[in-house]
């Protein structure tokens, strides 16, 4: 398997540890970047993405991710593999819960997108990161279910890794 990127944006944290224990279940396989300090082409130059975002304002994705697509969005991911993971507060924002995730997949869509989650077991009410019975990437939420993360995380990897290059 080819090196996977792990792009995150956070604000105080959360998707920050999310993504280290990620990148330390992929172990040797795994580069972990904060956003807000890559350029394109070292996005690009993986063809294994994880991208993670935390979900602020109403459903909106966390501010550096914001400003990093800005330049990704017209780029071509059709070759790549990109698993998506969203991090939010199902009971303090209950209808946009880990919407990051939605708008993440619209840039990525052309991608082969991996890591679908069942909603099950989640408390919200309603997200467009739902498409059907599953999240379009791992929904993680720290505030109200962190004693579920570390399992979450430890799925959904044995999930994806044989999905990747
Ligand atoms: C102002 C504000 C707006 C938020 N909006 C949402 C939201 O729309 N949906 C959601 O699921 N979580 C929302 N959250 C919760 C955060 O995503 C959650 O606290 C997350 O763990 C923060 O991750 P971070 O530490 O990586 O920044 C919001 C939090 C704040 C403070």
């Amino acid at each position: 398997m080819k090196k996977v990127g792990i792009f995150y944006g956070s604000e105080s944290g959360n998707t920050q540890e999310v993504c280290k224990k990620i990148a330390s279940e992929l172990g040797d396989s795994a580069e972990i970047f904060d956003i807000a300090k890559v350029d394109k082409d070292t996005i690009l130059g993986f063809e294994n993405l994880i991208f993670a975002s935390a979900t602020y304002g109403s459903g909106d994705l966390q501010d550096d991710w914001e400003k990093a697509l800005k330049n990704l969005n017209e780029s071509d991911f059709s070759s790549k593999v990109v698993a998506l993971v969203g991090v939010g507060d199902g009971d303090s924002y209950g209808d946009t819960f880990v919407e990051s995730i939605y708008h993440l997949y619209q840039v990525v869509k052309s991608a082969k997108v991996v890591g679908r989650v069942s909603k099950e077991g989640y408390i919200f009410e309603e997200s467009m990161a739902v498409d059907g019975e599953e999240f379009l990437g791992l929904a993680i939420d720290e505030e109200n279910q962190s004693e579920l993360t570390e399992g979450r995380v430890k799925a959904w990897v044995e999930q994806i890794r044989g999905e990747f290059i």
